[in-house]
């Protein structure tokens, strides 16, 4: 009864194991930051509703969606130590954009604020090589170049 017992354990532990594995495949299909940006020039592509993008802005934290004359994009800002760091966030953030073929627009201002907007040219809104590209911009380390947090 006990060997029983046992084995039935052991097999709901081991299952539970590939169940928390297969969660965490699926966890990351979903993960922004794992995917590449497709090239803008797909005819395709159209811009997102607002309702997808309230939907994906809970997957890169710390950037907001804005609305500005119609058109959405996702804005994130920081305080950089000084001027020269403000300079090497942008080659980091354009050593990522450059690899994925999306662009965000870099705004460095009263030469410590540094806010950076990203939205798809080509369709006039946003698209996930939007999120993609503001999750990647997320996982850069770039703690040794800014200070407190942004002031909103
Ligand atoms: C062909 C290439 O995909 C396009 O020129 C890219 C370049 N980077 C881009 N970046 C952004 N943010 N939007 C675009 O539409 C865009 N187009």
């Amino acid at each position: 009864m006990v060997v029983v017992m046992l084995s039935r354990c052991y097999f709901l532990a081991w299952q539970s194991r590939w169940f928390h594995r297969l969660k965490l495949c699926f966890e990351l299909m979903d993960d922004l930051s794992a995917k590449k940006c497709v090239p803008c020039s797909t005819k395709e592509m159209r811009p997102m509703t607002e309702q997808a993008a309230h939907e994906l802005i809970s997957q890169v934290p710390e950037w907001e969606l804005v609305n500005e004359g119609g058109r959405l994009r996702l804005s994130r800002s920081w305080k950089v130590k000084t001027f020269l760091k403000g300079l090497e966030f942008f080659q980091a953030v354009a050593n990522v954009a450059e690899a994925e073929g999306h662009h965000p627009d870099l705004h460095l201002v009263e030469w410590n604020n540094v806010k950076i907007e990203i939205w798809t040219h080509a369709v006039g809104g946003l698209t996930e090589n939007d999120f993609i590209l503001a999750a990647k911009i997320n996982g850069l380390n770039l703690h040794h170049l800014v200070g407190r947090k942004a002031s909103k």
